[in-house]
Order: C-alpha cells, then structure tokens, then sequence
C-alpha cells in the first residue's frame, strides 16, 4: 500500500486533486469527512464537544451547529486546542480503519489540512501539497464558498504558514490558476510517480540511482531532510544520528542524482535491528553492496541508506568527507572527476583517502 499525504490550506484546492485521484482508482480517506462522522447527534465525540463549548452549540434538530462551533473555537489558539484535543483523537481511530482496510495494493491518499501542524508527514511515502497563495485561497473562499472572511481568517491563523507546509512537501502542485492544468499535472504524477512508485513497494523492487553526474541541485539538502525524518518515523531511537553525506550534501557539487544517508547505531546487534525494521517499512537491500545499504522506492527521488555501527571507522569518514571537500578546492576538482567514473566503490576509496589525508 501507498501512503499519500494530501496537504493545503483551507480553500487551497485539494478537493480538485482528490477527485482526479479518485477517478484513477485511489482511495481517498477525508479528513474532513470523518469529523463529520465523529460529531453526528448521539455519538460521544458530540456530547464531549457540548460539554466543552455549550449547549447552544447543538440545533433543533439535535445536530451540530457547526457555524456556531466555528465562532467560539477559531477565536483563539486555546479554544482550538480544546477543539483538536476532543475531536483529533476520534478522527485518528477512525481513520486508522479506513487504512487498515484498504487494499494491499491501494494508492491511499489521506486528503487531511492539517497533515504539517500535527508533524505527520514522516509518516507518509509522499506527501503532496496544493500549494495557492493564502490571498487566492481567502478571496475563493469568500467568493466562491461563502464563507465569512473573518471565519476564514481566523482558520488561516490556526494552521501552518505556506512556508511551513512547503518544507515537508515532496511535491508542490500550484493552484492558483485554471483547474485543468492541474488536473493535468495530477494525471501525470499518478502515472509517472505513484503507480510505479506502489508497484516498487509492494514488490520490493529498489530505485537504483542512475551515475551520471548532473548539475548541482539546491533541493538535495530539503530532500535529504524530508528522507532523514523518514527513516527516524521508522527507526525511532535505534539510529543514534542520520546524516546527509556522499556528494550531494557538498554545498555546489555536481554530482550523481542520488542522495545518500547514513543511519549510525550503537553497535553491530543494532545493525541488524535496522535492517529489520528498514526492510519492514520497504527499503530493500542492495546484496551486491560490501556493508549494509538499502535503496528506496520512490522513482523520482533515488536514495540509498547505509548502516553503520558507532565503532566502525567507517562511520567517521562519511561525516568528514563535505567539510573536507568545502575547504579543499583541487579535492572539489578531483572529486568531480572521479564521480563521472561512476564507479562507487573507486569514490569511496577516494573519499577515504581523502579523510585520513585531512584528519592527520
Ligand atoms: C469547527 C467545525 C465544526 C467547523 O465546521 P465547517 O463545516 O465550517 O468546516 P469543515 O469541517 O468543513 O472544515 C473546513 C476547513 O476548516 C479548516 N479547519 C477545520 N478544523 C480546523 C482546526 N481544528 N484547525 C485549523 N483549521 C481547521 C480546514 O482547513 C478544513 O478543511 C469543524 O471544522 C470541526 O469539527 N473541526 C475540528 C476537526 C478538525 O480538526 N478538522 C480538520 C481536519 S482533521
Ligand atoms: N483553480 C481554481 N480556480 C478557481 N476556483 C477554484 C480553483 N480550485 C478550487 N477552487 C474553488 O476554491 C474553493 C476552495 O477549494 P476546495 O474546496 O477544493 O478547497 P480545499 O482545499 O478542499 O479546502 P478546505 O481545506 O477548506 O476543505 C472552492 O470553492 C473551489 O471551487
């Protein structure tokens, strides 16, 4: 199973994305469907909701006012904690269920606004933002939706900034113009991204990286980042640290469009734990590699994962080797010539001659 996060701010468009991935086969879990569910008359998550913002949150009919909610717990952080604090925790069991009874070989796509403020992005192969700057989604919403401009712009001020939400998004799909060329643009991420992309997971075929040196890309290190918090979501405290290392975390270098990490555990016990618990989550194990390496699966993003243990002098060199480069500017040069050999394992004894050069 695929895990997608679909993420945006209120009125971003994500119900234009989630219905063009419903209609190539996806299943899409709504967020904000479930926290209508959680609230119907009689259920406990309403009559948690009365007892924390009163009766006059209820109508007539016994269900929920929910413009009469919205006014008491937008007016500030405190009352929306009190709001996400009854009902979040019904709407993650809820949606548990829904997951767990997808498919085995389902692109799930969990359509939830709220994916940045609750830090779960790790917990997702992909995350997609729709990215429409707060000013169109403002206007859409009060034009097009009818919403009250100061109800939208109290919602606005409860939830992450653009910023924020681009940092931990693998894809940005831009809404602020026509719908059809995001439609477009979506059709063509399904097909290019996830279906191979849920093919390679269920099937445990690794994404090996092509060699071939390419120009510096700024992204690297934010790839690298959003891959880092990947692999802790799954290793927890048995990775001591996770590093960016290999070419493409020196600052400028072109390199091969592959980005390296390196998992450091207390010893050699927990290399194995690693492996495990890497192997679990779909990284698959490059058998060919002298020390432990796994490749991920995501066809637009090659990454390989090595293992190493605290003792093992190994680790130390892979941590040195940017700095080393950064101040050396004939090493750069070197460095580049050897890297469009391709040949990994002539890089990595160049890399190390290079570090015990440096270090003595
Ligand atoms: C307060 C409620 C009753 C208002 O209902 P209303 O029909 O006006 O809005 P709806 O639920 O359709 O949400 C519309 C949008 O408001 C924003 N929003 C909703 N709840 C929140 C929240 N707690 N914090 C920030 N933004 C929110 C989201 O962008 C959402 O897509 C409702 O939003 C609610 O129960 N919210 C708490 C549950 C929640 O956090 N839902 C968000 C996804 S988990
Ligand atoms: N490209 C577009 N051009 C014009 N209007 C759009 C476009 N995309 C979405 N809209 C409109 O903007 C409004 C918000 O879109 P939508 O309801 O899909 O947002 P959403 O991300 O699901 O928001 P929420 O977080 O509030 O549920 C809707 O009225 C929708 O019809």
């Amino acid at each position: 199973m695929l895990m997608v996060g679909l993420t945006g701010g209120i009125g971003a468009g994500k119900s234009t994305v989630t219905a063009v991935l419903a209609e190539a086969g996806a299943v899409i879990v709504d967020a904000d469907r479930i926290a209508r569910e959680i609230v119907e008359p009689g259920t406990p998550g309403l009559a948690m909701l009365v007892a924390e913002f009163g009766d006059d949150i209820v109508g007539p009919d016994g269900a929920l006012d929910r413009a009469a909610l919205a006014a008491r717990a937008f007016v500030d952080a405190e009352r929306t904690a009190a709001l996400n604090a009854i009902t979040h925790p019904l709407i993650g069991e809820r949606t548990a269920e829904l997951f767990g009874s997808a498919p085995e070989d389902a692109i799930v796509v969990h359509d939830m606004p709220l994916l940045v403020e609750g830090g779960m992005t790790p917990a997702y192969h992909l995350v997609i933002l729709v990215d429409t700057p707060a000013e169109i989604r403002l206007r859409r919403l009060v034009e097009q939706r009818g919403m009250p401009e100061d109800d939208a712009r109290a919602r606005m001020s409860r939830q992450a900034t653009d910023e924020a939400r681009r940092a931990e998004a693998d894809v940005l799909i831009d809404n602020s113009g026509d719908r059809e060329p995001v439609r477009e643009i979506v059709r063509m991420l399904v097909e290019l991204r996830l279906r191979p992309f849920e093919h390679n997971l269920r099937t445990g075929t690794p994404v090996v990286g092509d060699r071939t040196v390419v120009p510096f890309r700024p992204e690297w290190a934010a790839e690298a980042a959003r891959a880092t918090a990947r692999l802790r979501h799954v290793l927890g405290d048995v990775a001591t640290r996770i590093d960016h290392v290999g070419p493409t975390a020196v600052d400028g270098l072109d390199a091969p469009d592959i980005v390296d990490l390196q998992v450091t555990v207390p010893n050699e016990a927990t290399v194995e734990r690693a492996l495990a618990l890497l192997t679990g989550a779909g990284y698959v194990r490059d058998r060919s590699a002298e020390r432990p390496l796994l490749h991920w699966c995501d066809p637009a993003r090659p990454l390989e994962v090595s293992i190493l243990a605290e003792d093992d002098p190994e680790h130390e060199f892979a941590l040195l080797i940017a700095e080393a480069i950064g101040s050396d500017p004939s090493a750069r040069v070197e460095y580049s010539e050897i890297l469009r050999r391709a040949d990994r394992e002539e890089t990595r004894e160049w890399e190390r001659t290079l570090c015990e050069a440096s270090d003595s």
